[in-house]
């Protein structure tokens, strides 16, 4: 297996991808951003990627969410939980705070750290890094003019770095999502405590447009557990819907909403049905069962039978 992932070494997303089984022993590319890991995986040169799709405190990465919606289809096999905190990490001679005028680290980093980092060095900037552990090593490049970055304890160990304070986020306990990518193909078997991730295109802008959708799940008591919208990029107005619902296509309620709502919106993406890192098993109405379903399909087969 050749696994790509959002690098350089040091990132949180290499260590989700290092909760994989096996993945530590395979080749690891490190990508310069989520969306060039993927586009290793539709052309082929990597298996499968790991790439950050949600924040417990910033919310969705809309780099990633914007990247399976479009483009060749690709399928989530299993997603990952990461535990966040971040370090300030300065340059060679900085010695304190008053002394630092620009931070580097990822968006979503700097979002995480932002209350912290306004309140204990207001005067200084902030400089997007593709990720947290390039705004670490930049600190070791002359040619880079940051004098800190926010990055992993790990990033500042491995890489020798100065750390002046630890865990700036503005909440404790966050936690990263992390899903794992490959290009479509065997869906995992289902585990008991499952996820299902769809790509919904809201091409219709009128009342009740959302609502029926929603009622597919609802009419089969599906649980959604993360409903985010993006734009498409079409102009104002036109969103997509990216949706994870508990249950694994093997399941006949999740099934039965899947059919409805390919009636409704035929360009609906599936993303893949893949073991929920954390959760119980959802508790099924006896009427919502897989026996309900097979044998209410029985029944009108049978009145069917008689045309
Ligand atoms: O920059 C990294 O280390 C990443 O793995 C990316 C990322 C993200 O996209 O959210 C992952 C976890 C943290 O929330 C901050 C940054």
């Amino acid at each position: 297996m050749k696994y790509a992932y959002l690098g350089p070494a040091g990132t949180f997303t290499e260590a989700a991808l290092l909760q994989v089984p096996g993945a530590g022993d395979c080749e690891r590319i490190a990508a310069s951003s989520v969306n060039s890991a993927l586009e290793m995986v539709r052309l082929g040169q990597a298996d499968a990627a790991m790439v950050p799709i949600e924040n417990s405190v910033e919310g969705g990465v809309s780099a990633t969410l914007d990247a399976i919606a479009a483009g060749e289809s690709l399928q989530i096999v299993a997603e990952v939980l990461v535990p966040i905190s971040f370090v300030l990490a300065v340059r060679e001679g900085i010695t304190s705070l008053e002394q630092i005028r620009e931070i580097s680290t990822h968006g979503h980093a700097w979002a995480q750290c932002r209350h912290w980092a306004e309140t204990n060095i207001p005067a200084a900037s902030f400089t997007p890094a593709s990720s947290t552990a390039s705004g670490a090593l930049g600190l070791l490049d002359p040619e880079t003019h940051h004098d800190a970055a926010i990055c992993s304890p790990l990033v500042a160990k491995e890489k020798n770095l100065k750390v002046l304070v630890r865990e700036v986020e503005d909440h404790a306990g966050a936690v990263t999502r992390f899903i794992l990518v490959t290009r479509p193909g065997a869906i995992p078997a289902p585990s008991g405590v499952d996820k299902s991730t769809l790509i919904l295109p809201l091409s219709e802008d009128r009342p009740g447009a959302l609502m029926e959708f929603l009622e597919q799940f609802t009419a089969r008591a599906v649980n959604l557990s993360r409903i985010e919208s993006r734009p498409t990029g079409a102009g104002l107005g036109h969103y997509f819907f990216s949706v994870d619902v508990e249950g694994h296509i093997a399941e006949e309620r999740v099934s039965a909403a899947l059919a409805g709502l390919h009636r409704l919106c035929p360009e609906l993406r599936f993303l893949g049905s893949y073991p929920a890192a954390q959760g119980t098993r959802p508790f099924i109405d006896t009427h919502n069962s897989d026996s309900a379903f097979v044998e209410s399909r029985a029944w009108v087969q049978s009145l069917k039978s008689r045309l």
